[in-house]
């Protein structure tokens, strides 16, 4: 399938350097900027910087929701508090909370030295930031630029952290994939006691050793009596070595003189050989592990090894999924304009990798009422929502959290795909709702940027710190926005480095792309040539499988 990018091409689904590579990046450009102006509804080429609908035309999101609401508006309307989109309209700070600021507009500046977008407020500005949906046929009223990817997840990491701290200790079998919540310090020393660390013979003094017939000493017993100088007695690994001993000899570097009852030693012996001294790795109270370490296999086996029964933890943050969409399918082929539901089976699995404990996804429909019932009935710390969230006739998370007086922290970003994902608080002390969209590898764009930075936060994590690695491939950029194409990491042959290859079947509806990937690069506004690097985030699982090879880069 080289040379082709896939059955169906969709904007902004390249990662290949062609042949005709400027052409085709001038093309993607095209096509980049058409459809950031499609989705701010202008068509006219001299507003492409304005981002903020000042065409005249009604931007995605209009903040009156008549005329295009779905089933149970009464239902809506009834719920509505003071605190609406309408609300913070006229009064912009009424967005603001103490530890998770929303995006005041004023951060998206290209960092690649282009001029701003246009509708970047002016510092110092009279115009106080406009709110976030504006009202159909008024020009005068528009939208800031969503907040860039970096900056939108700052917020999102920062909403995490908001919640009071809470300690839980679990069991050890329990505990694996929580976070700790205090570090660990040694309550023992490691070793405990002076220990062998080889099958073989503890001696005292210079040899030959007399020593004794028998089993000798073994892992597990109490201490043994002081070993006299010039004797040598049985010893296996794991076995307390006693008192005055010199030197442990491997059971194949030892000539045993059975006629005269003599060891004798084939080299020569060091001092303390093959004894793993008391406290060698570490003293009681010696700082193991810091808190927000999360516990793998091997950090509960170095507790257990250090003499915990239970760890200290951070409750798993508890995510209730809620899929909408009536034209999903739980099984079975496609049929009907009906087409199967790809996030259900994906997103628990996925959120169970980034530490969440999920309740199974709820299919929900495309029922406004059904939704405002599960929002406002979850007792989770984070609702994660599928689709819905983009201005369609029964697009309901925005409406449904006007309806429900939730605060939007992050109301669309930078990045594609998956730029209408948001993040919302449902009341002060609520859970915090990840409104995924419903574009399968845009709701993974959502999922990283949103969900796993606020996950990381509530349990106490850091959050994935990017990383840069050498890109072999130009990788085109929008425009503005950031872009994640999903990558795999290669190793560096004939000398080469090691670097990341991006993948195709990258569009915002497709998932072969992500399955075959192991990371998503980062990519900045304006894309970046081959051989720069790129900021990469990783996948939380094992790296791609040898069958991506050749097929997808
Ligand atoms: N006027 C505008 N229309 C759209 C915009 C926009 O800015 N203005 N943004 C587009 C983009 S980009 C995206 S992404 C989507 C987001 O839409 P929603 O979050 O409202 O999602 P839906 O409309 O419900 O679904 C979009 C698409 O994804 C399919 N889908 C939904 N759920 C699933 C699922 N669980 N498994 C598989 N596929 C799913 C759905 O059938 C649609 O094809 O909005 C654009 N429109
Ligand atoms: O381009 Mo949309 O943001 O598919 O995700």
């Amino acid at each position: 399938m080289t040379g082709s990018d896939g059955p169906h091409r969709e904007p902004g689904s390249d990662v290949r350097a062609a042949g005709s590579a400027s052409e085709r990046a001038r093309e993607e450009e095209e096509r980049a900027v058409e459809q950031a102006l499609a989705l701010v509804g202008g068509a006219d080429r001299s507003s492409r910087s304005d981002r903020s609908g000042g065409s005249g035309e009604p931007p995605s999101r209009g903040g009156d929701t008549r005329g295009r609401r779905g089933p149970r508006d009464e239902d809506l309307d009834a719920g509505r508090s003071s605190n609406t989109h309408a609300d913070r309209s006229r009064d912009p700070q009424a967005h603001r909370s103490s530890d998770s600021a929303p995006y005041d507009g004023r951060d998206n500046a290209p960092r690649d030295g282009r001029a701003a977008p246009a509708t970047a407020p002016a510092r110092g500005s009279e115009q106080p930031p406009l709110p976030d949906r504006t009202l159909p046929g008024d020009p005068a009223k528009t939208s800031p630029p969503p907040p860039s990817w970096d900056r939108a997840r700052a917020v999102a990491a920062r909403a995490g952290r908001g919640g009071p701290p809470t300690t839980i200790r679990l069991p050890l079998d329990r505990a694996p994939g929580h976070v700790l919540a205090e570090a660990l310090g040694a309550l023992t020393d490691l070793p405990s006691f002076d220990t062998s660390a080889m099958d073989g013979w503890a001696v005292a003094g210079p040899g030959p050793w007399a020593f004794e017939a028998g089993a000798g000493l073994l892992a597990g017993r109490g201490p043994a009596a002081a070993l006299p100088d010039g004797t040598a007695v049985r010893i296996a690994t794991g076995a307390r070595v006693p008192p005055e001993t010199t030197a442990v000899i491997r059971s194949e570097h030892a000539h045993v003189d059975e006629a005269r009852g003599l060891l004798h030693a084939r080299r020569s012996v060091v001092t303390g050989q093959d004894i793993r001294p008391r406290g060698q790795e570490c003293r009681s109270g010696e700082h193991l592990v810091p808190a927000g370490t999360v516990v793998t296999p091997a950090v509960l086996g170095l507790a257990a090894a250090a003499g915990y029964d239970a760890l200290p933890v951070v409750p798993r943050p508890r995510v209730d999924i809620l899929v909408l969409g009536d034209e999903l399918l739980n099984a079975g082929l496609p049929h009907d304009g009906l087409i199967r539901d790809a996030l259900g089976p994906m997103l628990g699995p996925w959120l169970r990798a980034l530490g969440a404990e999920v309740s199974g996804a709820r299919r929900l429909g495309d029922d406004a009422g059904a939704l405002r019932d599960a929002l406002a009935s979850s007792d989770a710390d984070l609702i994660v929502t599928t689709g819905g969230t983009a201005a369609g006739p029964v697009d309901h998370v925005h409406p449904v959290l006007d309806a429900l007086g939730a605060e939007l922290l992050v109301d669309g970003v930078a990045v594609r795909p998956g730029h209408p994902m948001l993040l919302a608080r449902l009341s002060p002390d609520g859970p915090c709702l990840v409104g995924l969209p419903g574009n399968p590898l845009a709701a993974v764009s959502g999922l990283l940027t949103l969900a796993e930075p606020l996950l990381a936060g509530i349990a106490g994590r850091p959050a994935q710190d990017p990383y840069r690695a050498l890109v072999h491939a130009e990788v085109h950029g929008h425009p503005h926005d950031t872009r994640l194409v999903p990558v795999v990491h290669r190793p560096g042959r004939a000398g080469g480095r090691d670097h990341v290859a991006p993948l195709r079947y990258n569009g915002p509806a497709m998932l072969r792309g992500i399955a075959a990937a192991d990371g998503l690069a980062v990519v900045p506004p304006g894309g970046v040539r081959s051989g720069t690097e790129v900021e990469i985030l990783d996948l939380p699982w094992a790296p791609a499988t040898p069958w991506t090879e050749g097929c997808f880069t």
